[in-house]
């Protein structure tokens, strides 16, 4: 599970508090207003900002001054995170070793992975000669091979548009699903939050609330929600 224990996160007047449990295996979105905080709240979890109080624990353990490299998570950010001068199978092999020393069979595994999202073919091109929704599937594809227990989204998919954004959270999804992974994501689409996420954290005026069942959120959104929904 994923607990804010009395969280307060802070930069500089902004101060956000969090105090729930995420239990592992759930598929949550964080909601809100711009500047509500959401992406604070990731990087609380991810390691980059430290919070000014309380404890954020995985599994139970603290998570105080883990660096972000040696958390149990995988972050995409918007833009993918793609090395450019490296070749598609090689951004995927990093998923398994940072230094590329892959040996056969963790080759196969990239073969096996870039097949699973589509991508055989386009193994040995760079990132630049790829379509936005080829290269967010080689950063999934990466994420399959790190196959850590908790995943976050930060909105990687916005810049693809409402179908193809759909069709690469639903993979995430689906990936977090079969390895019991826990998956976060900050959403600005209520309709993606309904897709995907069984819970959702409402995020507004300095805290991040303890999740609820998507569908009664949204179907009853208190009045900062329904304001920010536009209801
Ligand atoms: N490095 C920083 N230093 C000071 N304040 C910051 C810093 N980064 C973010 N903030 C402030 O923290 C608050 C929360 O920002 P955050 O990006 O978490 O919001 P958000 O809910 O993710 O917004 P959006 O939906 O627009 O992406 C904002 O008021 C922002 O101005």
């Amino acid at each position: 599970m994923l607990r804010f224990e009395n969280v307060v996160l802070e930069q500089g007047d902004f101060r956000l508090t969090a105090d729930f449990t995420l239990e592992a295996g759930t598929q949550a979105a964080l909601i809100g207003p711009s500047g509500a905080g959401k992406s604070t709240l990731l990087s609380a979890i991810a390691g980059f900002l430290e919070p000014s109080k309380g404890v954020i624990r995985w599994q139970r353990e603290s998570l105080s001054g883990v660096p972000p490299g040696d958390r149990p998570m995988s972050i995409l950010f918007q833009d993918n995170n793609l090395f450019p001068h490296l070749t598609v199978a090689q951004n995927v092999g990093l998923g398994l070793r940072p230094d590329l020393r892959l040996s056969k069979a963790e080759t196969a595994q990239v073969t096996e992975t870039l097949a699973r999202v589509r991508l055989a073919e386009k193994a040995d091109e760079k990132p630049a000669s790829l379509s936005g929704g080829q290269n967010a599937r080689v950063a999934i594809a990466r994420l399959m091979l790190r196959a850590k227990p908790l995943l976050l989204l930060d909105e990687p998919f916005a810049a693809l548009g409402p179908a193809l954004k759909s069709e690469m959270l639903e993979l995430v999804s689906t990936l977090a699903a079969e390895t019991d992974a826990t998956l976060v994501m900050v959403s600005h689409d209520p309709d993606d939050a309904r897709r995907i996420a069984n819970e959702t954290v409402l995020v507004a005026e300095g805290v991040a609330h303890p999740p609820k069942p998507t569908e009664t959120l949204l179907a009853h959104p208190p009045a900062v929600l329904a304001a920010y929904l536009g209801h």
